[in-house]
């Protein structure tokens, strides 16, 4: 038998969630359980709000005419396969939602807490959270069945990591490498409250959603059942 299959690099590493952030690679860095239950709920409430529209959650569709199976709302600009535009031409032409001033504070944070030096973080991302100002985020709402192929986030013109908080069910997140959407790549899971941030040399990495663990959402996170996933991007357009 291989050692490959023996071990085999799928295997869903039986993290520590209590044992606090870890670095997977250069500049990608997982932080479980950094948003209070309390936060989560307030996201959540907001959450409701911004799918009231102008602009609906939608599924979008991807060139070739299939559908993804994640429902999207965006704030700041409007993401669809595969650019960026401040009206949403794809679903019903509105403006989307202004990017909030709080999310904006919220990413600092979030880039400050993943690129600590205690971490053993590169320094050059050690202080990136001063100049961090997200412009977009990509708020999507995974319900029953609902994955995400492997894909770079790479529609943004500018390296700035991204910045990714889950609240809801827990979800498997493969995180892989900036060369092919294949092996090598790592699983872990995301639970409720969990902020990832992707940057530096790995900012370009493929990474998916192979499943949600339907039935785990954590009582008092504001979600009864799926998962929310924002991503807080830096497009670089003006
Ligand atoms: O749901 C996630 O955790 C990842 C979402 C994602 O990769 C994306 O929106 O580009
Ligand atoms: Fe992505």
């Amino acid at each position: 038998m291989s050692d490959d299959a023996l071990f085999p690099l799928e295997l869903v590493q039986q993290e520590n969630h209590d044992a606090g952030p870890r670095q997977l690679g250069p500049g990608a860095v997982h932080v479980p359980g950094w948003l209070s239950l309390e936060q989560q709920r307030w996201i959540v409430e907001r959450f409701g709000e911004w799918t009231q529209g102008p602009v609906p959650l939608r599924a979008a569709s991807l060139p070739g005419g299939r559908r993804m199976s994640v429902r999207t709302v965006c704030l700041g600009w409007h993401w669809q396969p595969y650019r960026y535009s401040r009206t949403a031409t794809d679903v019903n032409g509105q403006a989307v939602l202004d990017f909030p001033e709080w999310m904006v504070r919220l990413g600092k944070k979030a880039v400050a807490a993943a690129y600590s030096p205690e971490l053993g973080v590169d320094e050059s991302l050690v202080g990136l959270s001063d100049v961090y100002a997200p412009d977009a985020a990509l708020v999507n709402y995974y319900d029953d069945g609902a994955a995400m192929g492997m894909h770079q986030d790479k529609d943004e013109h500018s390296n700035a990591p991204v910045v990714s908080l889950s609240i809801g069910e827990t979800c498997i997140f493969r995180f892989g490498n900036t060369q092919t959407r294949t092996k090598p790549y790592t699983d872990l899971e995301l639970r409720s409250g969990d902020l990832f941030v992707f940057g530096g040399p790995s900012r370009f990495t493929y990474h998916g959603i192979p499943k949600v663990l339907p039935g785990t959402a954590p009582d008092g996170c504001g979600l009864d059942r799926g998962r929310i996933n924002i991503t807080m991007r830096v497009t670089g357009l003006s």
